[in-house]
């Protein structure tokens, strides 16, 4: 009898060119990248410096996101110097490396994480690999996807290979219902919080159970994307008629007698029913509410229904260290009520949030009401294909008629890295992964939640429970 596989060795198992000891060491072979021009530079001096060239162009794709503007009427310009520096050897690399790029204006353009699924480059049972620590989001295809540092970005470019220590398992079962407004940011919100951020460290992911089958496969994006703020370097779920219906129309995909062929191959990318894991967690979001962060850390957050902690409360003290600086840094007192928060600022975007279910989700919320006084929101499509759907479908309209700025495409604000920067004591509702010190500019403050959370804390002007603005509707 063979030994039964999880799905991840199933992954690994076909990518395997050597063992390179027995601990779990091996010579991987890649499938394809994605890079953009924030952490490839390195790459491609060192690559220039050694002659090397890259090993199979037509595998990978080069696209600018991080550093690039996003106001309305952009153009190829950079309006940092920093940042056309980046952007400027980006194209250098692409002509000299014989790489497809897309540039700031091209109109297949946008965070790498969205660009790569628009563009077929993720099939089921792939191993990607990629200088972005959100390359796990292709596990919503059930793809291998992980984030790289620079030299092993060259050496990836080179040889189409990489050392790769194997990880082990976690299983997460998600059970029960998804409720009226709980969405699969809330559930990876809860996972984060419940295993903490370092609880899936030294794990990859696998998501099964009714709740994962039951969303979307921009849902399962979601939530394998902010998994790696759990620590796992690797996250997915079985591919299912779903996925394999969104992918089918994508450029790159096979089709005719191939996409047969590939489908029967993909059918058998699951675990097998004995598969031992290493570790397993069973969630249940049968009462599962809106969340939001109130720390600086993605696990530090609740109930939208719940108050910020007593750091008393918390036995552990290093963790009880950590609840106090997080209350400093977001200038917040223990006993508030999360929904009283008042915010500045509302962003929805990133490549956790900015597809095109995610507008849609915000537009419901914004239909024909207003953005509070003294409020700032910024929508910033995901990428330029989901920017002009969102226009054909008529949400940009209500996001502008709501008093929104709909912006061009990139990472914008879910990091700051071009000039979408806030000040600080600025407070945002943002519908991004990370809450970092500093994540949206130096001292400002940043609460996770889901964007259809932000468009709501943006009408009311403070954090609040989406599920008031829903049901007035019902
Ligand atoms: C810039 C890049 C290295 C980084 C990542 O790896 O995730 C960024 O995309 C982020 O979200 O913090
Ligand atoms: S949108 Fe945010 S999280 Fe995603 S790749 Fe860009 S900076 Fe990283």
């Amino acid at each position: 009898m063979m030994k039964p596989k999880t799905l991840y060795d199933k992954l690994i198992d076909t990518h395997i060119i050597r063992q390179l000891d027995d601990q779990g060491n091996v010579l991987l072979y890649i499938d394809g990248s994605i890079l953009n021009e924030y952490t490839s530079p390195q790459a491609f001096s060192g690559l220039r410096d050694a002659k090397r060239r890259v090993w199979r162009p037509e595998s990978i794709l080069l696209n600018v996101d991080h550093v690039n503007p996003t106001r309305p009427e952009r153009t190829a310009e950079m309006t940092d110097p920093g940042g056309e520096l980046q952007v400027r050897y980006f194209e250098s690399n692409s002509r000299d490396f014989g790489l497809e790029l897309f540039d700031v204006m091209d109109e297949r353009q946008g965070i790498e994480h969205v660009v790569a699924h628009e563009q077929g480059m993720v099939l089921p049972g792939m191993v990607i690999a990629a200088g972005d620590s959100h390359t796990t989001t292709y596990g919503a295809f059930g793809a291998l996807g992980f984030g790289i540092g620079t030299s092993e970005i060259e050496h990836m470019l080179a040889t189409q290979t990489l050392a790769y220590k194997k990880l082990k398992t976690l299983r997460v079962t998600v059970n029960g219902e998804l409720p009226f407004a709980a969405t699969a940011k809330d559930i990876v919100m809860l996972l984060i919080a419940q295993i903490g951020a370092d609880g899936a460290t030294g794990y990859a992911i696998e998501f099964c159970g009714s709740a994962i089958d039951a969303l979307s496969v921009e849902g399962r994006m979601t939530i394998c994307n902010m998994a790696v703020e759990a620590g796992a370097r690797g996250a997915f779920m079985a591919p299912d008629d779903k996925v394999f219906a969104y992918i089918q129309s994508a450029p790159r995909v096979p089709q005719g007698d191939m996409w047969q062929q590939a489908l029967a191959y993909w059918r058998t990318l699951h675990s097998d029913p004995d598969a031992v894991f290493d570790k397993e967690v069973v969630l249940d979001c049968a009462s599962l509410a809106p969340r939001v962060t109130w720390g600086t850390s993605p696990d530090q957050g609740g109930d939208i229904t719940g108050f910020v902690p007593y750091p008393a409360d918390e036995k552990d003290p290093a963790k009880r260290r950590d609840i106090q600086n997080a209350l400093a840094y977001m200038g917040l007192e223990p006993g508030t009520p999360l929904n009283q928060i008042p915010i500045s600022h509302a962003f929805i975007g990133s490549c956790t949030n900015g597809r095109i279910e995610d507008l849609r989700a915000a537009a419901q919320v914004l239909r024909n009401r207003k953005i509070a006084a003294g409020v700032r929101g910024i929508i910033v499509p995901g990428s330029t294909q989901v920017r002009a759907r969102a226009e054909q479908e008529g949400l940009a309209k209500i996001f502008i008629d709501a008093g929104f700025e709909w912006r061009q495409s990139g990472c914008s604000m879910c990091l700051a890295m071009n000039e979408d920067v806030l000040m600080a004591g600025d407070r945002c509702a943002s519908s991004t992964n990370r809450n970092f010190a500093g994540r949206q500019g130096a001292g400002a403050r940043t609460h996770l939640m889901s964007p259809a959370m932000v468009a709501a804390a943006a009408v009311a002007g403070h954090l609040v429970d989406v599920r008031q603005f829903l049901q007035q509707e019902s």
